[in-house]
C-alpha cells in the first residue's frame, strides 16, 4: 500500500510556531524548508531549530527536509545534519533546482541513509527529467513553479499553458521510473476557488498531490486528490464485472455501457489501494 501524498505542506525551519502546530495538520507529508523560506541570516540557527524539531512526533505523516544547494555556502552542513543531527528524524532529503543526475550523486555521498527527493524547478532538470526519475536513490520530485515561472519568462495564467511543457516531461519522467511526482505551490493562498481548479488540473494529469504553502490549503488539496466516493464505487463494480467475466471465459466486461478490459482493473485496484492508505492516514 502507497504512503499518500495528496497534501505536502511546506513549513519554513526558521517557524518554530508553525513546526509545532503541524503535529496536528491534516497533511499527509511536511517539507521543512531551509531553502527559499528562510532567510540568509537565519540559515545556521534554522538548521539547528529544525534538528530540534524533528524529534517530535510527526505521527504518519511524512518529513521531508528540503536543504539548500550544495553550490551554496549553507548546502553542505545542511545534506551533513540531514546525515547527522537530523538522523532518525526525517524521511527525505529534497534538493532544490536539481539540473541533472549528477547533482543528485553529490547530496547521495553526503546523506548515504535517506531516500532523496528533486525539486524540479529548472529549464536544464526538465531536459534531463528522465536521467533524474532514474536515479536510484530518487524517491520523488517536487514541481517548482515559482522557479521555473522565472526562468522561463513567463506568466501565471489559470491554465498554466506556459508550464504544461515542464509539467508534462517531469510527469513522464517520474511515471517511467515508477516516482512519486507533486504539484508546484498556489500563491495565492487565500483563493480557494483558485487552488481547488488547481488542484483539479494537477489530478486531472496525473500528479499524486499538491505542495502548499498555508494550512488552509490542506482540506482541498486532500479532497482533490483523494479517490471520490464515486471512483471507489465504480472500482468496485469494473473488479467484480471483470472477475465474473473472467469465470466466464471471457477477456471483456462491460460496466456503465464501456468496456472493462484487465488494465482499467490495474486503475480499479490502485484505486482502492489509495482510497486504503488514505483511510489508514486519517486513522
Ligand atoms: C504565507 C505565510 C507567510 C502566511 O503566514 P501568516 O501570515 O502567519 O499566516 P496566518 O496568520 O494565516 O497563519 C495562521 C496560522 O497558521 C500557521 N501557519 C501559517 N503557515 C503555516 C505553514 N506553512 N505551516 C504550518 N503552519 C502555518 C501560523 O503559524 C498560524 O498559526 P497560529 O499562530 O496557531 O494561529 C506562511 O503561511 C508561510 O510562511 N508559508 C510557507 C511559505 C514557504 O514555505 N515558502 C517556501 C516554499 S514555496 C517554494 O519555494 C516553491 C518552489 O521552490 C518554487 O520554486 O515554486
Ligand atoms: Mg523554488
Amino acid at each position: 500500500m502507497a504512503r499518500p501524498y495528496r497534501s505536502v505542506l511546506y513549513i519554513p525551519a526558521a517557524n518554530a510556531r508553525a513546526m509545532e502546530k503541524a503535529q496536528g495538520l491534516a497533511a499527509d507529508a511536511i517539507i521543512f524548508d531551509l531553502e527559499d523560506a528562510v532567510a540568509p541570516g537565519e540559515k545556521a540557527a534554522a538548521r539547528d531549530q529544525l534538528a530540534a524539531a524533528l524529534a517530535r512526533d510527526y505521527g504518519g505523516r511524512a518529513r521531508i527536509v528540503r536543504i539548500n544547494g550544495l553550490a551554496t555556502e549553507w548546502g553542505e552542513d545542511d545534506a551533513r545534519a540531514c546525515a547527522g543531527a537530523m538522523a532518525g528524524g526525517a524521511d527525505a532529503v529534497l534538493i532544490p533546482k536539481v539540473d541533472s543526475a549528477a547533482d543528485l550523486d553529490r547530496v547521495a555521498a553526503l546523506v548515504p541513509d535517506l531516500p532523496l527527493w528533486a525539486m524540479m524547478e529548472t529549464p536544464l532538470g526538465m531536459l534531463n527529467a528522465g536521467q533524474i526519475a532514474a536515479h536510484p536513490r530518487l524517491e520523488g520530485m517536487v514541481m517548482g513553479t515559482n522557479d521555473l515561472a522565472k526562468e522561463l519568462n513567463s506568466r501565471f495564467r489559470p491554465d498554466r499553458l506556459p508550464m504544461q511543457a515542464g509539467l508534462g516531461l517531469c510527469l513522464l519522467a517520474a511515471k517511467a521510473h515508477g516516482k512519486v511526482i507533486v504539484d508546484g505551490v498556489f500563491n495565492a493562498f487565500k483563493d480557494e476557488d483558485g487552488l481547488r481548479a488547481e488542484c483539479e488540473q494537477g489530478r486531472d494529469m496525473g500528479f499524486d498531490g499538491k505542495t502548499l504553502i498555508h494550512p488552509a490549503q490542506l482540506a482541498i488539496a486532500n479532497e482533490a486528490f483523494a479517490p471520490t466516493e464515486a471512483e471507489i464505487d465504480l472500482a468496485r463494480r469494473q473488479i467484480a464485472a471483470f472477475e465474473a467475466a473472467t469465470t466466464e471465459g471471457k477477456g471483456v466486461a462491460v460496466v456503465d455501457g464501456k468496456i472493462v478490459e484487465n488494465l482499467h482493473v490495474e486503475t480499479a485496484r490502485k484505486t482502492l489501494d489509495r482510497a486504503e492508505a488514505i483511510a489508514a492516514m486519517a486513522g
